[in-house]
């Protein structure tokens, strides 16, 4: 989940910035990250506001989302049997995703859409097709990063 909140800090949504990492089933290796951005070198046209009348004028058309950039950017041939980490609920779009890609297990850090009409068609999604889903849980509230520790 580290990995997937170092993951997150890349995107450029100034309010949600959500980081996925998909683990493999046999040794819990790295197989895919991914952020939420802008499609592929289209990131300064596109806006990032979240509020307002217009949907052309608004990111949440645009954006693609953590889950689908970690699925994507696999560097195995697949990722069936995996599980993804991951610092939001997934949405509606994102469950779809993540059954047909075969992964079986989410663990999420936040859930603050619970109640959104997404977030319920994404849990009843996952129970149907029997993808687990499980709150990250710790007792460890941060880890430091120190640089100047880590040059040799
Ligand atoms: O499954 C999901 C759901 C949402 N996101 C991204 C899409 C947006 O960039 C933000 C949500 O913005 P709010 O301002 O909190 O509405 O999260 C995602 O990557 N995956
Ligand atoms: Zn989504």
């Amino acid at each position: 989940m580290a990995a997937a909140c170092l993951a997150a800090q890349r995107s450029k949504d100034p309010s949600t910035q959500v980081g996925a990492v998909i683990v493999n089933e046999t040794d819990n290796k790295i197989v895919g990250t991914g952020y939420n951005g802008m499609p592929a070198g289209l990131d300064d046209q596109f806006p990032w506001k979240r509020d307002g009348e217009e949907p052309l004028k608004k990111k949440y058309i645009y954006v693609t989302h953590g889950e689908l950039n970690a699925i994507m950017n696999k560097s195995s041939a697949d990722v069936k049997g995996c599980t993804m980490y991951v610092t939001l609920f997934p949405c509606n779009e994102c469950a779809k995703l993540i059954i047909q890609s075969g992964i079986r297990k989410v663990i999420y850090l936040s859930n603050k859409y619970e109640k959104s009409n997404e977030t319920q068609a994404a849990k009843r999604m996952f129970d149907e097709a029997e993808v687990k889903t499980e709150q990250f849980k710790t007792t460890c509230s941060e880890i430091l990063i120190n640089f100047h520790e880590c040059l040799q």
